[in-house]
């Protein structure tokens, strides 16, 4: 299977998938350079205290999102580089709207136990705004020789327990529900998800981790002084996928998405989830293509859409195209690095 099929990698790994490796090792490269030389100036605090009143969970690092207008972005500037790298990570899934940032994880930063639920307004060409949910997360990591003791674990709160054997190339520590403490709120999501489950993925250099949203995780504190560098977030898909928290349930469980939400400009984040969590109701999804200038309103419900999906997805040599589009994308883009730095000497 191709390491680019990632729907159906997510569904052979119960609802997530690590890819080693993703991209080719001199794009990953320059990736990193992209995020490296990117001004001080152009990162963005990206925070909050909890605060189920405002549906927040607790949350710090710096990020950058895509499609934001930057100054001076021409041809050759790091904007401009930026967009590139982001636009190779949404031809992954093309057929799907997307909302890309990057990230910038210093000591302490981290995020309370969460589960990307969000709701994401899509504007499309005929300027009628489409309500999306996020439905696949992606993060793509760019820090080289991170090391457990270094904090900054990805940790899945849904993985069976661990018995001591290692998904391949991922580089996952150990069970680490413990490591979720950050925020008084996810005591209370730990319970929902049981207090031994979770399964902590060290970030390794161009390692890509997707999976299906709602799903419990967290990014544990900090620990050095090194930056942790990661593209992060979400194909998305029209209507109303899930349930948001309403807010008005403290105590019941952590509020769901809301530092990626911040990340991703959003003003709000969502709330608190009604334990145990149920299946989605749908209101009624709207099908419009990428470009999406026509819409329609078409019923249907959650399982159908996915399996629809899955069977699109899985066309044979559906993937490669894409794949191949995205790797070529990325190609020039660090071929155009490389010669940027040759110029600069460096
Ligand atoms: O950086 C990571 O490992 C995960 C980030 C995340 O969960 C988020 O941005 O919602
Ligand atoms: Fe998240």
């Amino acid at each position: 299977m191709s390491r680019y099929d990632i729907l159906s990698l997510i569904e052979q790994g119960g609802g997530i998938a690590l890819v080693p490796n993703f991209l080719p090792e001199f794009v990953a490269e320059g990736a990193l350079r992209i995020l490296e030389d990117m001004p001080a100036g152009r990162w963005n605090d990206t925070a909050a205290e909890e605060d189920y009143t405002h549906n927040n969970i607790a949350h710090r690092f710096w990020s950058i999102k895509g499609g934001a207008p930057a100054p001076s972005s021409g041809g050759g500037s790091p904007s401009a580089a930026l967009e590139a790298l982001l636009r190779a990570f949404s031809l992954l899934l093309p057929d799907q709207f997307n909302a890309f940032s990057v990230a910038r994880y210093e000591r302490g930063h981290h995020i309370a136990l969460h589960d990307d639920r969000a709701y994401t307004p899509v504007m499309l060409d005929s300027g009628e705004v489409l309500t999306c949910s996020r439905d696949v997360t992606c993060v793509y990591y760019l820090t080289k020789d991170w090391e457990e003791s270094m904090g900054g674990a990805l940790v899945d709160l849904e993985a069976p327990p661990a018995h001591g054997a290692a998904p391949a190339g991922g580089g996952p520590g150990d069970a680490a529900a413990a490591m979720c403490s950050s925020g008084s709120g996810s005591d209370a999501g730990r319970q929902q998800q049981g207090q031994q489950q979770g399964r902590a993925y060290v970030p390794q250099f161009n390692c890509a981790v997707f999976f299906r949203v709602p799903r419990w995780h967290c990014v544990t504190p900090l620990r050095t002084d090194r930056p942790r560098y990661s593209v992060f977030g979400w194909y998305l898909q029209p209507g109303q996928l899930y349930q948001l928290y309403s807010g008005d349930q403290q105590g019941q469980g952590a509020a769901a998405g809301a530092a990626a939400g911040a990340a991703a400009g959003q003003s709000q984040a969502p709330a608190l989830p009604p334990p145990p969590p149920q299946p989605p109701q749908q209101p009624g999804l709207r099908s419009v293509g990428a470009k999406g200038a026509r819409s329609k309103r078409r019923p249907k419900d959650a399982k159908h859409k996915q399996q629809q999906q899955q069977q699109q997805q899985l066309e044979p040599g559906d993937g490669a195209p894409r794949c191949k589009l995205a790797q070529r994308l990325l190609a020039n883009l660090a071929a155009k690095q490389r010669r940027q730095q040759e110029r600069a000497g460096r």
